[in-house]
């Protein structure tokens, strides 16, 4: 379907958007959406569509999918380091994954975009004082002021120049060879290799290396060893910046939201009659949608005749986010129907989201354990149907935070290094550790 008429294209605007800021300035944001849509894309179509058809192999079991980063990026978290640092873990995690599973790892991060966020509550309330809640630096500021909780459309500008520099740094760091196999060693050489995953990580490491001395000795010297196919993603919750980074392609005409590669609705906006189902339906990006608890089979059935009407593999990826104790229980039925429906969806697994909980500090936090147990049952699903685990969706960092329990960090530790805006993100350690848990499963 061609869709350039913006009449059709912005059909979404009659229909109730949830979770959207109450921007206190229409004109402002009226004018900030203007400036946007004269900006250039941050990402190409053709690269939506590379995505799309690596989404088609995940779909048939032929590869595996990462994705990962950040619950919510901030615009102070752009140092060079602290993208490389995350940059660095999703790689060392994919490597692991794909020596252990012997199988290519499509890597997406949550990255150059994560700036808004859903949130539960629409106020906060601190020490008797009561203001909006912080809904992700593209909206307004974490700092607890009545100025900074105010949302700002500015705030968007600097979003789109936020994941712009971003780009620019996974780019700059991919073509200039950093993700190059042989710099194993060098990716290593910090704290991380202290810890037992890191010593494990090492060993591996050195593994890899024999393995492309061995293959170079024999005149390979893949191409593939030295660079990197690593993809965008966030969840496109506020539509008007979404809206505005839209452009149809060229060539046919398509519309491609040109903010990401790959977007996803979340689980509290996934509403059939709502805005994002409509928007999203338009895209020709690779998207996915998060299914929670909550959702029925028929639910599931409904968004693919929504979003994916043909049924394309590649095209929609179901994100479950059951939690730990319920995932065995509720998975089987919407695999079961969904794969009966025809629809060849990526079913990859949110093993954060459903196993949230709070810390006897009051830290919002996530049991290691859990997050293993929730990945586990996932497996087990899936291998019980004969259908395909095609990934996982994690939110994690490259620094050493303390915000998830567990794998080397206790209740205690939660205090020391607790930096999150929004979600508590696995430690570049704890990252590791899954990669190498999910590794086993493949073999079992
Ligand atoms: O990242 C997901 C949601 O935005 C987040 O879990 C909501 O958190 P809240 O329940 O603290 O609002
Ligand atoms: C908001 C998120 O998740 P969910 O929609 O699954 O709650 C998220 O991924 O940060
Ligand atoms: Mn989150």
């Amino acid at each position: 379907m061609t869709i350039t008429d913006l009449s059709v294209r912005r059909t979404w605007r009659s229909l109730p958007a949830a979770q959207q800021p109450e921007w206190p300035d229409p004109v402002a944001l009226r004018n900030v959406l203007d400036e946007l849509r004269s900006y250039p894309p941050l990402v190409f179509a053709s690269e939506c569509d590379q995505l799309r058809e690596r989404m088609a192999a995940v779909a048939r079991g032929e590869a595996f999918l990462l994705q990962g980063g950040d619950c919510a990026e901030t615009f102070g978290g752009v140092s060079v380091e602290q993208i490389r640092n995350k940059f660095k873990t999703l790689l060392q995690m994919s490597l692991v994954l794909t020596y252990a599973a012997s199988m290519p790892v499509v890597k997406v991060g949550r990255m150059a975009g994560q700036y808004a966020k859903p949130r539960s509550k629409p106020t906060e309330t601190i020490d008797g004082v009561t203001l909006p809640s912080y809904r992700g630096d593209s909206v307004n500021g974490f700092e607890f002021t009545p100025h900074a909780r105010t949302p700002d459309p500015e705030r968007l500008k600097r979003a789109y120049h936020t994941s712009s520099a971003t780009l620019n740094v996974i780019r700059a760091l991919i073509s200039s060879g950093y993700a190059d196999l042989r710099q194993l060693q060098t990716w290593n050489q910090d704290h991380v290799e202290l810890s037992p995953s890191g010593r494990r990580y090492e060993r591996l490491a050195r593994d890899i290396d024999k393995a492309l001395q061995f293959s170079r000795g024999f005149g390979i010297d893949s191409e593939a060893a030295r660079s990197v196919e690593f993809f965008t993603s966030h969840e496109a919750l506020l539509l008007d910046y979404e809206d505005a980074l839209t452009r149809p392609d060229v060539i046919t005409g398509e519309l491609y939201d040109l903010s990401a590669h790959m977007v996803w609705i979340g689980e509290r906006t996934r509403q059939l009659d709502g805005a994002h189902v409509e928007f999203f339906a338009k895209l020709r990006n690779p998207i996915g949608v998060k299914l929670g608890p909550t959702c029925t089979a028929d639910e599931a059935l409904a968004l693919i005749d929504r979003l994916d009407p043909d049924r394309e593999p590649g095209r929609l990826t179901f994100t479950t986010r059951m939690g730990a104790g319920k995932v065995r229980d509720l998975l089987p039925t919407l695999v079961e129907k969904v794969s009966a429906s025809g629809a060849q969806v990526v079913w990859q697994c949110d093993p954060m989201h459903g196993n949230t909980i709070s810390a006897p500090s009051g830290h919002k936090t996530r049991l290691f354990d859990d997050v293993v147990d929730e990945v586990t049952g996932f497996f087990e699903v899936h291998r019980a149907l004969g259908t395909v685990p095609g990934g996982v969706h994690i939110e994690v960092t490259g620094e050493d935070v303390t915000e998830c329990v567990g794998a080397g960090t206790t209740n205690d530790d939660l205090p020391l290094r607790y930096e999150t805006t929004c979600d508590p993100r696995l430690n570049r350690s704890q990252a590791l550790d899954l990669a190498f848990l999910i590794a086993e499963l493949y073999h079992r």
